[in-house]
């Protein structure tokens, strides 16, 4: 499994990256507006993260026609090579991420609840795809069940025809809460799962590490005054 952080929130993505494991960040408009984000410098805080971070950075578009969708994704795919086009799983969405991925550009679907709809965003070109776990258990649903019918429909068949350059599909856990989310996105064989910077830093910590490296402090003093 790889890790995306899921913020726009620039001193995290600069933590996270230098702890040696952050493969991609993953932003949405409300993490935007979140870290206080104006408009007119959304394009130059995509560029920002594009810096710090080699791997995959998912720029959302919040057009609502195709038209206008593959407008918006022309223009941020055009910030940075690695940046992904975030766009949602609806009819407008498919359409749009068909053209970008015809054009060479990479997509990520979001907002993906369904196996219908990650199987639709598959065969429309997408080359990652984001079921929400969270937003499920918010409306008591069970998120993670959800999510593992989608990595098991979409890894029962191969869809590198449909995407850029033949790319394998890889499927992100987004709408992450809990450290077990994680662990059972990565049980169930979910590529990648993007988390908030608070999950995170739940993931590295256990208390028994805690104990024991407490006690192995403690000997190593009496090995000193040996
Ligand atoms: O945009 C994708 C996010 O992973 C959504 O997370 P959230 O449900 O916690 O807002």
């Amino acid at each position: 499994m790889k890790f995306f952080l899921d913020t726009a929130d620039l001193d995290e993505i600069k933590e996270a990256a230098s702890w040696g494991a952050l493969a991609g960040v993953t932003t949405n408009p409300t993490l935007y507006s979140r870290i206080g984000g104006k408009l007119d410098d959304f394009y130059n805080h995509i560029e920002r993260i594009c810096d710090i971070v080699d791997g995959p950075v998912s720029a959302e578009s919040v057009a609502m026609t195709r038209d206008e969708i593959v407008r918006d994704g022309r223009e941020l795919a055009r910030i940075a090579p690695n940046v992904v086009v975030k766009v949602p799983t609806m009819v407008e969405g498919l359409a749009a991420c068909r053209t970008l991925a015809d054009e060479g550009i990479r997509v990520n679907m979001t907002l993906c609840f369904t196996v219908p709809q990650a199987i639709l965003a598959a065969r429309a070109g997408a080359r990652y795809i984001s079921p929400f776990v969270g937003r499920f258990d918010d409306i008591s649903e069970n998120g993670l069940a959800q999510l593992e019918d989608v990595v098991t429909a979409i890894n029962n068949y191969d869809y590198t025809e449909n995407t850029v350059n033949g790319e394998q599909i890889e499927i992100i856990a987004a709408s992450i809460r809990s450290a077990n989310h994680v662990t059972q996105a990565a049980l169930m064989g979910a590529d990648i799962a993007t988390v908030p910077f608070n999950v995170l830093k739940k993931m590295i910590q256990h208390p028994l590490t805690d104990r024991g490296l407490e006690s192995f402090l403690k000997d190593w003093e009496k090995v000193k005054n040996a």
